[in-house]
Formats: C-alpha cells, sequence, structure tokens
C-alpha cells in the first residue's frame, strides 16, 4: 500500500486548488489535490508541507484531517489521507503540474479527477 497525503487548500474567497497532473505521470491528464508519497519515517503532515513546498513554492500550514480513502488502482492501491491547509507565505508556482486552478466550489465535478480524489470532493462538497 502506497501512503499518500495530499492538501485541501482554500483561499480568503471560499475558492480551492486544482492540480493538473502532467502527461506521462501515472494518472496523467487527471486532477488531483497537490501532495505525495509520505517518506518513510515522516508524519503525514511533514510529508504534506514538504511537497507543497516542493511542487508549488509555498509554506502551508497544516489543519483538520479529512477521512483517508484507500483506492486500487490495479497496479497500485494507495491510502490517500487529505487535510484542510492554508497559504502561510509564499507564491504559488506550478514546478510539477501542468496547470494550477483556483476552483469555485460548483467548477469541482466539471474537471476529470483521479478516482482516489471523488470521496474526498464529496466529503467537502456534500452538495455538489
Ligand atoms: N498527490 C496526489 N496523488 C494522488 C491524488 N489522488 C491520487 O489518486 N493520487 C495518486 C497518484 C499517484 O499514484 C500517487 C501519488 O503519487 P505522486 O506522483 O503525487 O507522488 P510524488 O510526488 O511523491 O511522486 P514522484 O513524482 O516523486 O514519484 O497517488 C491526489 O489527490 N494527490
Amino acid at each position: 500500500m502506497l501512503e499518500v497525503v495530499c492538501g485541501v487548500i482554500e483561499d480568503s474567497e471560499g475558492r480551492f486548488l486544482a492540480c493538473l497532473r502532467p502527461a506521462g505521470k501515472h494518472l496523467g491528464g487527471l486532477w488531483e489535490f497537490p501532495g505525495g508519497k509520505i517518506d518513510p519515517g515522516e508524519s503525514p503532515d511533514a510529508a504534506l508541507v514538504r511537497e507543497l513546498k516542493e511542487e508549488l513554492a509555498v509554506d502551508v500550514e497544516v489543519g483538520r484531517a479529512l477521512t483517508p480513502v484507500v483506492w486500487n488502482y490495479g497496479e497500485i492501491t494507495i491510502r490517500l489521507q487529505p487535510f484542510i491547509c492554508r497559504i502561510v507565505s509564499g507564491e504559488l508556482r506550478a514546478l510539477e503540474h501542468e496547470e494550477l486552478r483556483w476552483c469555485a466550489p460548483a467548477d469541482f465535478p466539471r474537471l476529470p479527477w483521479a478516482d482516489a480524489d471523488i470521496p474526498i470532493l464529496r466529503e467537502i462538497f456534500p452538495t455538489g
């Protein structure tokens, strides 16, 4: 089982950050919450802070944990641990994604998401 952490980042206008995985990577061309694999011995919070700095060039404060999702993609099974978080410093840059997009809740279902993220979307936007 691959342990993965991701950040649900909200801005001051109530929009959330969606990130497009680049073509060529696993699940390329699908949208995700930014994050990545937890290193051995690393806490989920520390992994999230590290990954968001590497991928987006920002420092975040990690907040509330959402419900973890276990998803079997056939070739791999992941356990995805989502956390609400907030940018505390830095200017957003797409260092590893094809595109970054701030979305209103209504825009989320229109994007093609990685399958493991669908339960997370349902949890944060229950009516969507
Ligand atoms: N980061 C992230 N990965 C996700 C999400 N949903 C989902 O199915 N995944 C999958 C895609 C990958 O198979 C795995 C995480 O891999 P990753 O490529 O983001 O991890 P990483 O940055 O540490 O990887 P790498 O490029 O260093 O190899 O989890 C999500 O919302 N965020």
